[in-house]
C-alpha cells in the first residue's frame, strides 16, 4: 500500500472507510499533461486473515466479472496485515451531492443522459446476473458526465436462490416487495429504485421519503394509489405494515407531483414504479422507452416543481436500514450500508500510507490483487513479494449514447404494454472467462 498516498476521507460507510488516494507510482495524461493517477481506496473495517474470505466477497466477485463504463472498475484488491484494501477508480462526485449542489432542475436533456447511464450499467450487470440491491443517489458516482454504478456490496447473483432474508437497503429506494418482505424478489427491485431515482432527479427531492417501514408503504400509496394487498402473497408482514385506511388512498397525479417532467418522463416513471415487478420494465425495456427518443420528445416548460420540497428536503437523507436477519457468512460482509456519506470530512493528515496506520508488529504481508486488464502475456508486473493475481475478460460493451430503438416507437406505445408475464432478466451465467494467473 506504499504506492498510495491518502489525501482526503470520501465516505465512512458500515464495512469501510473509503478514501481518496494518489497512487504515487503511475501517472495518466489528463489535458496532454502527466498527472498522478488518482484512486478511491477503500478501506474495509473488519479484518480478512485468508484471501479465501477476500475473493469471496460479494463485491470482490461482482466487480471481477462486470466490466462496462458505467459501472465503477475495481483496479486491485490489496491485504496487507490483515486489512483489506479496495482500489477503485476515482469518481469527483456522487449523484446526490450533484442533486444537492444543483440550484434548477435539471434539464430533460440532463436527466435523459444520466439515466440512459445508469440503465446500460444495470443491463450490464443484470444480463450478467447480477441485481445490485441498494441503488441510490449516493451510489451513482459521476465524473464530467459520466455516471458510473458503485457499492456492489449487496449485490446478488439472480441465481441465486430465494429466500433472501439479509437484505437491506436505503429505505426511500426500497421497493415494495422488499418492503413487505417478500422471500423472493427479482432484478425488478433495481428497477423500482432507478424509477424513484429518475424522480428524484426532476424534483431534486425524493419521491418517497418514508421515515419508517410504515412511512415508507404510506408514501407509496400516497403517490401510487393503494394496491391490492393480494398481489403479494409471500409477503410476511403484511398485517404488521399495513394500515387497513391505506386501502383507501387513491393515487395522486403524477405530472402535478412532477410538473417538470415531459409526458414520457412520466409513463417512465410509473412504469418503474409499479407495484407490481412484473409489470416493471427491464433496464433493456426501459433504454428502449420514448422517453429516450429524442426527435419524438416535445419540451414541457420548466416550472419550479410544486411537490413536497419545503418538508422533505434532500440534506438529510434520513438512511435507516432495516438489519433483520442479516447474515453472518463471511460472504455477507454489509459493504452496502450508507449510514454516513461524510463528502465534507476532514482532510487526513497528507501522505499518510495505509499501511502506517496499521500498525508495524509484524512486517509487512502485502499481497495486491490487481484486477486492471493484463499487461504482458495475461501477466500483471510482479510486484515486491506480493502474490499478484489478475482478472481479464471478454466481454463486449453496449455503446453510450441514445439507443436505437428496435422497440416501441412513441406512437405505439400502449398503457400496460408491459402487462402480463414479462421474462425478467432472462440470465444464464455467460461469464466465466475471468481468470487467475
Ligand atoms: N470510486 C470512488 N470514487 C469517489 N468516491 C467514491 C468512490 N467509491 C465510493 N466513494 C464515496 O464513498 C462513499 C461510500 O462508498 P461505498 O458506498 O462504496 O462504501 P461503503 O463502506 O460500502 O459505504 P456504505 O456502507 O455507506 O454503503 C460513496 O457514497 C461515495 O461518495
Amino acid at each position: 500500500m506504499e504506492r498510495y498516498r491518502l489525501l482526503k476521507e470520501l465516505g465512512d460507510g458500515t464495512c469501510g472507510t473509503v478514501y481518496k488516494a494518489v497512487n504515487v507510482e503511475t501517472h495518466e495524461i489528463l489535458q496532454k499533461k502527466f498527472v498522478p493517477q488518482m484512486v478511491a481506496v477503500k478501506k474495509m473495517k473488519r479484518k480478512f486473515y485468508f484471501w479465501d474470505e477476500c475473493v469471496n466477497l460479494r463485491e470482490v466477485k461482482s466487480l471481477r466479472r462486470l466490466s462496462h463504463p458505467n459501472i465503477i472498475k475495481l483496479k486491485e484488491v490489496v491485504r496487507e496485515n490483515n486489512e483489506l484494501f479496495f482500489i477503485f477508480e476515482y469518481m469527483e462526485y456522487n449523484l446526490y451531492q450533484i442533486m444537492k449542489a444543483h440550484q434548477r432542475p435539471f434539464s430533460e436533456e440532463e436527466i435523459r443522459n444520466f439515466l440512459i447511464q445508469v440503465l446500460q450499467g444495470l443491463a450490464h450487470m443484470h444480463r450478467n446476473g447480477y441485481f445490485h440491491r441498494d441503488l441510490k443517489p449516493e451510489n451513482l458516482l459521476v465524473t464530467n458526465d459520466v455516471i458510473k454504478i458503485a457499492d456492489f456490496g449487496l449485490v446478488r447473483e439472480v441465481s441465486s436462490m430465494p429466500p433472501y432474508t439479509d437484505y437491506v437497503s436505503t429505505r426511500w429506494y426500497r421497493a415494495p416487495e422488499v418492503l413487505l418482505q417478500s422471500s423472493s424478489y427479482t432484478p425488478a427491485i433495481d428497477m423500482w429504485a432507478v424509477g424513484a431515482i429518475l424522480a428524484e432527479l426532476f424534483t431534486l427531492c425524493p419521491i418517497f421519503p418514508g421515515e419508517s417501514e410504515t412511512d415508507q408503504l404510506y408514501k407509496i400509496c400516497c403517490v401510487l394509489g393503494a394496491p391490492d394487498w393480494t398481489a403479494f402473497p409471500e409477503a410476511k408482514n403484511i398485517t404488521q405494515l399495513i394500515n387497513i385506511s391505506y386501502s383507501e388512498i387513491l393515487p395522486a397525479n403524477l405530472s402535478e407531483l412532477i410538473p417538470n417532467a415531459s409526458r414520457e418522463a412520466i409513463d417512465l416513471i410509473t412504469q418503474l414504479c409499479s407495484w407490481d415487478p412484473l409489470k416493471r420494465p427491464t433496464a433493456e425495456q426501459a433504454l428502449r422507452h420514448p422517453f429516450f427518443h429524442v426527435a419524438a420528445w416535445v419540451p414541457h416548460p420548466i416550472h419550479e416543481p410544486v411537490q413536497h420540497k419545503e418538508k422533505h428536503t434532500r440534506t438529510k437523507p434520513n438512511l435507516e436500514l432495516n438489519l433483520w436477519d442479516f447474515d453472518s457468512k463471511s460472504d455477507d460482509c454489509f459493504l452496502g450500508l450508507t449510514l454516513a456519506v461524510k463528502p465534507s470530512a476532514p482532510t487526513l493528515e497528507m501522505g499518510t500510507g495505509v499501511s502506517q496506520s496499521t500498525g508495524q508488529d509484524h512486517p509487512k504481508q502485502s499481497v495486491f490483487w490487481s484486477l486492471f486488464s493484463p499487461s504482458r502475456n495475461g501477466m500483471t508486473a510482479p510486484v515486491e513479494s506480493c502474490l499478484s493475481l489478475s482478472f481479464s475478460s471478454s466481454i463486449t460493451h453496449p455503446p453510450i449514447g441514445v439507443p436505437h430503438s428496435g422497440g416501441f416507437s412513441f406512437t405505439s406505445l400502449q398503457p400496460g404494454i408491459l402487462d402480463g408475464p414479462c421474462p425478467l432478466m432472462a440470465v444464464s451465467s455467460p461469464l466465466q472467462q475471468s481468470h487467475y494467473l
